[in-house]
């Protein structure tokens, strides 16, 4: 019999803005060395302009930039190489695009406390303003049972996050 053959593993880290995704993506790359995505370089300039003056995206804003992140996925898929992605996937119809990129797509939800989160994003320098954390929150559909996927609590060190999702895939 010839033996079944996995396919790649793509691991996308969601969560609203400030949520620490890009933080604990980088420090399972640094222990993989896959190839990673950062979300926030595939948006158009318009979407940046957008949320730097502090208006929230719409479903129309990103759909395009969501089918871009899935293409990425999708080329190496077909390759069989896997990938890590830092992409905020709040709704579940965006998640249902990210899957377009390969049957082996799982999710890490970073999802913590508010008022944690908003002090990172007040002390960072970055174009997303705090002041639209409260509408990535309202946005924001949490995984669901059926989904494939882990949540994970980024007042943990990244360090620990990465661990903890390399136990959860066997990868450790
Ligand atoms: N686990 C953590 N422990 C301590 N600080 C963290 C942790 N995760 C993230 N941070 C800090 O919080 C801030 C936000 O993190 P990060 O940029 O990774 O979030 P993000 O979800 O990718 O945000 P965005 O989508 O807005 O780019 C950064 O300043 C980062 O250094
Ligand atoms: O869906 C969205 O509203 C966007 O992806 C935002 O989440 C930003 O890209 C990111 O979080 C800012 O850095």
């Amino acid at each position: 019999m010839t033996p079944t053959q996995e396919p790649p593993l793509h691991l996308v880290f969601m969560g609203v803005s400030g949520s620490g995704k890009s933080t604990v993506a980088r420090a399972v790359q640094e222990r993989l060395g896959w190839a990673f995505a950062e979300g926030d370089d595939f948006h158009p300039p318009e979407n940046v302009a957008k949320m730097s003056e502090g208006t929230p995206l719409t479903d129309a804003d990103r759909w395009g930039w969501l089918e871009s992140l899935a293409e990425w996925a999708a080329e190496r898929d077909a390759r069989g190489e896997p990938t890590l992605m830092a992409c905020s996937a709040l709704r579940k119809s965006y998640r249902d695009v990210l899957r377009r990129g390969g049957e082996g797509t799982f999710f890490v939800h970073c999802t913590g406390d508010k008022h944690m989160l908003l002090d990172r994003m007040n002390a960072r320098e970055h174009f997303m303003p705090p002041s639209l954390l409260e509408s990535q929150l309202d946005t924001l559909e949490p995984l669901r049972p059926d989904e494939r996927g882990m949540d994970v609590d980024p007042a943990l060190p990244p360090e620990r996050l990465a661990a903890m999702v390399l136990a959860r895939l066997g990868l450790a």
